[in-house]
């Protein structure tokens, strides 16, 4: 057979062979792998074009018999990764008992729980992460702030934006406030974390929003036409006291003065990374100044 129809004919039919007269028609090979948790995991396969009403029903038999097999065998819950052109048997699956749990560009991922009361299964991504840089020239005592062009109040804050996946805190803020400003600069410390619910730039999810210190090692601004409305080197004094600025920027100009006044081992939450056990990576942990006779205790 020819034409885009026949990958999805061929992986319907699956490893043995078998034709649309059995019950579970080509689903038949698909099989489920087992996790650590007790539950099942099901890639469907990626095919082409969108599955007709003879294959949506055939993998319907298919799916009601599966997970009718995996409560014998005493599964807790099954997880259906469903390609994006496949997305009709995500319907055949809701009918089932089956809801989303998480989408990534081409593919879903729907859930059943199958154990006893209510599911204990983890729910996906609940925060977004923000990271903005104060970037403090301390010879100067002035202070990079921004005015975001796309908000209705101009107020003064610090240039920043949102985490790529996989990017670290200090990374992003040093990306962020070059993107918007031109201005070069280097991580110090994290200054403050705010944690804000139902946030409406986050999709109604919640909102990590982390300042991080940062040291300039270049001073003229190239900002950025399309975020920014203008952008300066301000007396960090000055940021403290005025009031055409976010609240958040406020309050931590005024930490970021009493750093630069009084010390800022006072203000700093410092990191060192270590390496992760499990995954051979290493993480990053961010903490107070912890004197070295602490450090190395035993
Ligand atoms: N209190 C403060 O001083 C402020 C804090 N924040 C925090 O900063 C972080 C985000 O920073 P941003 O500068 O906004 O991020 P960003 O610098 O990564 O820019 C996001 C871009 O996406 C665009 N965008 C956002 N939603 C969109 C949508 N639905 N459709 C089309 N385009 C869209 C925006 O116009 C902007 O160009 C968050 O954590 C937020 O809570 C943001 C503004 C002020
Ligand atoms: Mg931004």
């Amino acid at each position: 057979m020819a034409g885009p129809g026949a990958g999805l004919l061929r992986a319907l039919r699956g490893a043995r062979g078998r034709g649309w007269g059995s019950a579970a028609g080509g689903w038949a090979g698909l099989r489920g792998r087992p996790d650590k948790y007790g539950g099942v995991s099901v890639e469907l396969p990626q095919c082409q074009p969108r599955p007709r009403r003879r294959e949506r029903a055939a993998f319907g038999r298919w799916l009601r018999a599966s997970v009718a097999q995996w409560q014998e065998e005493g599964r807790v819950a099954v997880w259906l990764h469903v390609p994006i052109l496949q997305s009709g048997l995500a319907a055949v699956a809701a009918s089932q008992g089956f809801a989303f749990h998480h989408a990534e560009s081409g593919s879903a991922t729907l859930m059943r729980w199958l154990g006893e009361g209510p599911s204990r299964l983890p729910g996906y991504a609940t925060h977004q992460l923000g990271v903005a840089g104060a970037v403090l020239d301390e010879n100067a005592g002035k202070v990079l702030v921004v005015q975001d062009r796309n908000k209705t109040v101009n107020a003064w804050k610090f240039p920043g934006g949102l985490s790529n996946p996989g990017e670290d805190i200090g990374d992003t803020a040093v990306r962020e406030v070059f993107e918007e400003t031109g201005i070069k600069s280097e991580f110090k410390s994290i200054l403050s974390i705010r944690q804000q619910h139902q946030h409406p730039g986050a999709f109604g999810k919640s909102d990590m929003y982390i300042i991080c210190r940062l040291e300039p090692s270049s001073f003229n601004i190239n900002f950025c036409q399309q975020e920014c409305l203008r952008c300066e080197w301000m007396d960090l004094d000055e940021l403290a006291r005025t009031k055409h600025a976010t609240p958040i920027t406020s309050n931590v100009a005024k930490l970021l003065l009493y750093g630069y006044r009084e010390g800022f081992d006072k203000i700093d939450i410092t990191m060192r990374e270590f390496p992760a056990v499990y995954t051979g990576r290493f993480y990053k942990l961010y903490h107070r100044e912890l004197p070295e006779s602490y450090r190395n205790m035993t």
